[in-house]
């Protein structure tokens, strides 16, 4: 898929105009492309433009600026000729000013204008080689001759096997740093920000040797042809990021999480509760059960005590968990507490995770508190299909008991749904059981459904402490969680079935509605309990049902996989913009202008300009997401492609390519590093 910028052979198109011809408004633009309509505005004329590396002066003609090997521009004893803020430049030593046109006879050296002029110093050394995953044409210096008919004669490039030049830098070595151990001058959690980092223990964030460069390619991947390959036109802007829906629920399902904790506890419960605080009541989803749940006191469907569920944040940890109260509730004997160990254990995908439960006085009853996980926007399987629902139509047997419609949608459940719940809940029987416990709660309304069709088994150990029992043996609750599923799948395929009724009809209803081996499995689990009768006999029956769940469970994981990728694309940017963020407009620097407006820095300071500041020609900001992505994967992929910067002032231009300015950040973000301030400011 393609970015939402142009391609990437753009900046084949690239020329370098006379400063007449530079129109400054291309600022916050790739530089035009051959043919463009030139834009009139003769008032901002820039009046040097700057190949890196070349710099062309409008009133001397063109000079070719290379200061000599061991030339270090940075050291006090070499000032930066004509930098701003120097207030006494030092003329540039002889043999940087040099006329490159032999068969020009005019000598063009730098006057005193030209010394007031900005100078670009690039600090990092840029290698010879040419990146070898670079898929742009490059501006070469003889593609610079041909295109650049406007130039003066006196316009000289160096033949394309020149060297680059090799200054001295501020301890960077072509980028690759030696560590220093004051270099920590930044939070340690940011280096799991580098997909090239290999150990956390490594204390340098971004830059490391050898540079390492992971990606090497600007465009957002296309989802691959297994999850879906529309084609490239065919790719709207969002698909750069996460899905609507997805990002949506996870974006609910995060300020549910937080929603009302800040205020601390509701009126009315405890500030606190051993560990934990800000309690707040779970609201039923379903209007009907909010009605019912605001007569207080109104005893559970299934525990006949009363037994609200709260929220509460937990001061061990941070997080959130779900607290069942059960009121009323008074220990007799401890050993109830038994089997709570073995749940606390256990950790399955289709089971609500049990933390700890305890009996408590804090609100001013005895009350048993059992500690879950917490899982946000969650329904159940009684709210989300069976609970009665007026406001649809009866969708079965209009004359019978419900004149109502059932559930959310009031709609019979799909057979595909229905056999991913029964694997879901044989899977989470299967793993309670061989843990020698019983889940003793297969009601709709304690299984949770934590996402599309994902659920799980909720309230677990509820029952183990409410009734306990020594004296029967676990293998009778066991029989009886399989006989509560049968009950389970009959209710929710016949709208009609009411409890204690006689099954003949249901399984009529289900045999003429739904394919044979739900019926088989139903009368396997409602038969008398026997030692064949296990499970594990039911998972048998279910038999390949099982497979198409595991089919669809693995899709689902390709596709947020995809997704997924699309998010690490994007942490590619984030990772750009710290380091961006980290060097530009640093208040320290202030006062320093070598800083900010020179070299490498400068050049940032221009580009996070050409990104983000971009004006339109009547002058009004362009807020472009599509140019801001463009840029920064360009830069991110370090391409040869080389865009113009334009200075605020409008008096300068500078061509420069992506790989430049990355080796510019990587150069003063490792001059930051090794700045090498262990006391962190905060501003
Ligand atoms: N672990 C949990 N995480 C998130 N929400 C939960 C959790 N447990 C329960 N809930 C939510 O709390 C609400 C109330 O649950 P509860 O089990 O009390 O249902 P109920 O229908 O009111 O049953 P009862 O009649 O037994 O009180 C439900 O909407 C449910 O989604």
């Amino acid at each position: 898929m393609a970015g939402p910028g142009p391609g990437p052979t753009k900046s084949a198109a690239i020329q370098i105009r006379a400063p007449s011809d530079i129109d400054a408004p291309n600022k916050g633009r790739d530089s035009p492309a051959a043919g463009e309509k030139k834009r009139e505005t003769p008032q901002r004329i820039c009046r040097n433009v700057m190949i890196y590396g070349y710099c062309k002066f409008q009133d001397s003609g063109c000079v070719y600026y290379h200061p000599p090997p061991g030339t270090d521009l940075n050291s006090a004893s070499t000032p930066l000729t004509g930098s701003p803020g120097m207030t006494n430049p030092t003329p540039l030593p002889k043999d940087l000013t040099f006329n490159a046109n032999a068969n020009n006879t005019k000598s063009f050296g730098l006057g005193a204008e030209h010394l007031s002029a900005p100078v670009f110093v690039p600090k990092t050394p840029i290698g010879d080689n040419p990146s070898p995953r670079a898929t742009t044409p490059s501006l070469q210096p003889s593609t610079l001759t041909q295109n650049a008919s406007p130039l003066p004669a006196t316009m000289s490039v160096p033949p394309p096997s020149a060297p680059a030049p090799s200054w001295p830098s501020l301890g960077n070595q072509g980028g690759i740093l030696p560590r220093q151990d004051n270099s920590m001058s930044f939070d340690d959690s940011m280096i799991s920000l580098d997909p090239s980092q290999t150990s956390a223990i490594d204390g340098s964030m971004y830059m490391h040797q050898p540079i390492r460069q992971p990606l090497d390619q600007h465009l957002y991947v296309s989802p691959l042809p297994h999850i879906s390959n529309p084609p490239i036109s065919h790719h709207p802007l969002h698909s750069f990021f996460i899905p609507d829906d997805l990002r949506r629920t996870l974006q609910s399902k995060h300020d549910l999480t937080y929603q009302g904790l800040q205020a601390g506890s509701s009126p009315g419960l405890p500030n606190e509760l051993g560990i934990y605080h800000s309690l707040r009541v779970i609201e039923n989803n379903h209007p009907q059960q909010q009605q019912q749940n605001q007569n207080q006191n109104q005893p559970s469907k299934v525990y006949i005590h009363p037994a609200p569920v709260y929220k509460a944040v937990s001061s061990v940890d941070g997080n959130v968990y779900t607290l069942r109260r059960i009121e009323g509730y008074k220990l007799v004997n401890e050993n109830a507490f038994g089997a709570i160990d073995t749940w606390r254990r256990m950790r399955h995908p289709n089971i609500v995770g049990l933390r700890e439960a305890f009996t408590t006085k804090a609100f001013n009853d005895n009350s048993l508190i059992l500690v879950y996980d917490y899982h946000p926007l969650s329904t159940t399987v009684w709210e989300e299909h069976l609970i009665p629902n007026p406001t649809v139509q009866p969708t079965q047997n209009p004359s019978g008991p419900n004149p109502a419609g059932r559930g959310r949608t009031g709609l019979p459940i799909q057979e595909r749904v229905l056999w991913s719940y029964i694997t879901q809940i044989a899977n989470a029987l299967k793993a309670i059981h061989s843990s020698g416990l019983a889940a003793r709660n297969l009601d709709p309304s304690k299984i949770l459904i934590t996402n599309k069709n994902r659920i799980r088994l909720n309230g677990c150990g509820v029952w183990d402490v409410l009734a306990y029992d020594p004296s029967t043996h676990v293998g009778v609750f066991q029989q009886e969680d399989l006989v509560s599923f049968g009950k389970l799948i009959i209710s929710l395929c016949c709208d009609f079935f009411q409890p204690g009724q006689h099954p003949a009809l249901p399984l009529d209803h289900i045999q003429r509605n739904y394919s044979p081996d739900v019926k088989t499995l139903v009368m396997f689990l409602i038969s008398k309990p026997s030692p064949m009768k296990s499970v594990d006999e039911a998972i048998k029956i279910m038999g390949p049902r099982i497979l198409n769940e595991l089919d669809a469970m693995q899709n689902y994981a390709d596709t947020l996989e995809s997704d997924l990728g699309a998010e690490m694309e994007n942490g590619r940017i984030v990772r750009l913009l710290s380091k961006l963020g980290f060097i530009n407009e640093r208040a320290e620097f202030e006062l320093d202008p070598r800083w900010s407006d020179t070299g490498d820095r400068y050049i940032l300071k221009l580009f996070r300009d050409y990104v983000f500041h971009s004006v339109g020609v009547d002058g009004k900001p362009i807020l472009d997401l599509s140019h801001v992505l463009t840029c920064l994967n360009k830069l991110d992929a370090g391409l040869d492609e080389r865009i113009m910067l334009v200075s605020r002032d409008d008096q300068s231009c500078l061509v420069v390519s992506y790989r430049e300015i990355k080796h510019c950040i990587e150069a003063a973000f490792n001059e930051l590093r090794n700045a090498g301030n262990p006391h962190r400011v905060h501003r």
